[in-house]
């Protein structure tokens, strides 16, 4: 009975639906904006299910257009929906929404915001994360060590979070029809980071380490480091993390990254001005010297030249 009665506080009055409210308002999909909409509602009840229990507690959505997603949520029990849409032509049918559920949902124009949804100031409790994404980097994102679509981004995330690859949504169930599918990935941020190093540091061997996707590691990782000292550096990286110097990028586990960035810190504090090195500077310095090398050679040529006649 008690449940009954708490579900009953979550059930929204009659409403015109997403379809009818689009029509309404004349809220053609712009494609500047990458607007695709969800109109069907046991889809959006499938995605809103994936972030867990909502019953009280506060969400934030970026970008809920007609407001599909939004209707799930509120019925899911959410005290407390925060939605930032860039785009006004949603906002009166998003108030319709407000209005239906009193209380319980804010809006925010999003129009002035750059970088969400880290500008959104609010005392937001997250706790989990429910992001969709073109269906090959949802692939990318949960991809385990070894597999095809192992990557940098697997290695990013999943020092960071445990993330879920939830279920795919076909592109057919959006409305216009994008030219992908569309997977829905679930983030849980981990109490401790796999890997206890500044993340900048963890993003600088984890890039080198892929930059040559196919080559063994020891490739990618010999950027690190100057050319002068690049064979000694690598070899004591390399046998310091215990790393086998002939594993694919795609084969190294999480575990080995952070062995490699303990190492390459440790290095980083022996090594002064290593941390900033980038071997594309050394690249373009070599270059622009070589460039201007055969600009004198070429003047001495013309010199010899003059001499001769
Ligand atoms: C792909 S549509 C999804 C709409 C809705 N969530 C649905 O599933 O039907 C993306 C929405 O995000 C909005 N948007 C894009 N960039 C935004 C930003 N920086 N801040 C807020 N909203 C944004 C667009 O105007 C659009 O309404």
């Amino acid at each position: 009975m008690a449940a009954t009665q708490k579900l009953a506080c979550f059930r929204l009055p009659p409403l015109p639906t997403i379809k009818e409210i689009i029509k309404l308002y004349n809220l053609r999909a712009e494609k500047q904006l990458s607007q695709n909409f969800l109109l069907d509602m046991r889809l959006t009840d499938k995605i809103v299910r994936q972030a867990g229990n909502l019953k009280g507690v506060h969400v934030c959505e970026v970008g809920p257009g007609p407001g599909g997603l939004t209707r799930s949520i509120l019925k899911a029990g959410a005290a407390d929906l925060l939605v930032v849409e860039k785009d006004t032509r949603f906002i009166p049918g998003l108030q319709l929404l407000s209005e239906a559920a009193p209380g319980r949902m804010r809006i925010e124009d999003g129009k002035h915001y750059k970088n969400l949804p880290f500008s959104v100031s609010t005392p937001l409790i997250i706790k989990w994360l429910t992001l969709t994404f073109q269906k090959d980097v949802a692939e990318r994102l949960t991809a385990s060590t070894g597999s095809r679509q192992r990557s940098r981004l697997s290695v990013m995330a999943q020092y960071l979070c445990t993330v879920k690859n939830c279920f795919t949504i076909p592109g057919c169930a959006f409305v216009p029809k994008p030219n992908v599918d569309v997977g829905v990935v679930h983030f849980t941020p981990l109490a401790q980071p796999q890997i206890q190093q500044p993340f900048k540091l963890v993003e600088r061997i984890v890039k080198n380490a892929f930059q040559f996707r196919r080559k063994h590691c020891r490739r990618g990782l010999e950027m690190l480091f100057p050319e002068s000292q690049r064979q000694e550096l690598t070899e004591e990286l390399l046998r310091s993390a215990d790393v086998d110097p002939t594993l694919r990028p795609t084969e190294i586990s999480i575990s080995e990254f952070r062995a490699l960035a303990d190492a390459y810190s440790k290095l980083c504090e022996e090594n002064q001005g290593l941390i900033d090195y980038d071997f594309r500077e050394e690249l373009k310095l070599s270059t622009l010297q070589g460039k201007g090398e055969e600009k004198l050679l070429g003047n001495a040529r013309g010199f010899k030249k003059l001499w001769e006649i």
